[in-house]
């Protein structure tokens, strides 16, 4: 692990965040995870333990090693919770926004020396380096959903990131057990600049009545042996999120290959975000989920 990470900060206790926290502190990192409201952290700890469990009854981790990451994750509901942190990884919502005032914001309390890293799914790692006072020390680390699972993270530089910064990411994303790609800083990095327009147009099949969600996703996961249907993928990530990344791919490389699919953009109208809202491809209130088309 890296000897200077030892504490680690994480903006957002969402899926990702939550996710993050219970890998770092599984590794042995001290961590805070902040979000704006108390209530969210509570269901956030409740979330990460359920997850923790779950190891444990795969036999994947011990009972101790559960309890001992429990007890190794600290809340706060301000940022200055996370002034001593050594690394602060923001995982909030992917509105570019939102994370430029995080991290106006986190640069007025967190110490000098510390990192400061994006979960973004595609937003300049540049440009939201330029929000802070320490584009040197500030880096794109890509986690992949869910974060315990999945064994890759991408690392992007941004123009100003410093080699020690590489170097300490690296070594903090490979003392967690991921692997790394390294992927230039542009849109969408390299897993959504792929992933997302398969979506898109999976939404686009459906939008074209070419087949219902059920036919499509059934489609892929046996005609092409995806583990998740395309549009139980998108419900998985959140439309919000699926929207927000096309509309970075699309602006940012200005090709109407990338244009959002309307019905896309009329779930995320429709507050259907997917699992995180109970409803988006397939309704997640009963007891199985139904398709919603
Ligand atoms: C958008 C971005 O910026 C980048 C991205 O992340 S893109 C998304 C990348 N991820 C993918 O493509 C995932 C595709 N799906 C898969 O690989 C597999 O379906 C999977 C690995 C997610 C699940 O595999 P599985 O063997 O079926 O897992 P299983 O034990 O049945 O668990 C499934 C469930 O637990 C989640 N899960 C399982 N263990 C978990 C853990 N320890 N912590 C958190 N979530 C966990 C699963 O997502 C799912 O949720 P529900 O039970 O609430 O329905
Ligand atoms: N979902 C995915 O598959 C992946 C997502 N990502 C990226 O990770 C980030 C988070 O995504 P995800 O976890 O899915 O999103 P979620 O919507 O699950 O979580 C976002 C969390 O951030 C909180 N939040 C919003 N604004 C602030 C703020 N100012 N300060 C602190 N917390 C805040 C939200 O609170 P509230 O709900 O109260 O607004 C929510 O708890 C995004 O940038 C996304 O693109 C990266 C890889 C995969």
């Amino acid at each position: 692990m890296a000897a200077m990470i030892r504490k680690v900060g994480v903006i957002g206790a969402g899926q990702m965040g939550n996710g993050i926290a219970h890998v770092a502190a599984l590794a042995g990192l001290d961590v805070v995870l902040n979000d704006l409201s108390a209530d969210r952290l509570k269901s956030a700890m409740a979330t990460i333990n359920g997850n923790l469990s779950r190891q444990v009854s795969k036999k994947i981790i011990t009972e101790d090693a559960h309890q001992k990451a429990l007890a190794r994750i600290g809340q706060t509901d301000a940022l200055d919770g996370l002034a001593d942190c050594d690394l602060v990884i923001e995982t909030a919502v992917e509105k570019e926004e939102v994370k430029r005032k995080i991290f106006h914001d986190l640069c007025a309390v967190l110490k000098p020396e510390a990192i400061i890293a994006s979960n973004t799914s595609s937003i300049s790692i540049t440009r939201l380096a330029a929000s802070t006072d320490r584009p040197e020390k500030f880096i794109g680390i890509h986690f992949m959903n869910p974060v315990p699972l999945m064994e890759l993270v991408e690392l992007i530089r941004g123009i100003a990131t410093g080699d020690a910064t590489f170097e300490a990411a690296k070594e903090f994303v490979t003392g967690l057990g991921k692997q790394i790609a390294v992927s230039e800083d542009f849109p969408a990095f390299i897993v959504n600049r792929i992933l997302l327009p398969m979506i898109n147009e999976a939404i686009y099949t459906l939008y074209e009545g070419v087949g219902n969600v059920e036919a499509i996703d059934v489609a892929m996961k046996l005609g092409a042996h995806h583990p998740m249907g395309p549009l139980e993928l998108a419900d998985f990530i959140g439309l919000d999120t699926c929207l927000s990344i096309m509309q970075v791919l699309h602006e940012g490389l200005a090709d109407s290959k990338y244009r959002p699919c309307p019905l896309l953009v009329k779930y995320v109208e429709a507050g259907w975000l997917g699992r995180k809202s109970q409803r988006g491809f397939y309704d997640y209130r009963g007891e199985k989920p139904v398709p919603t088309r």
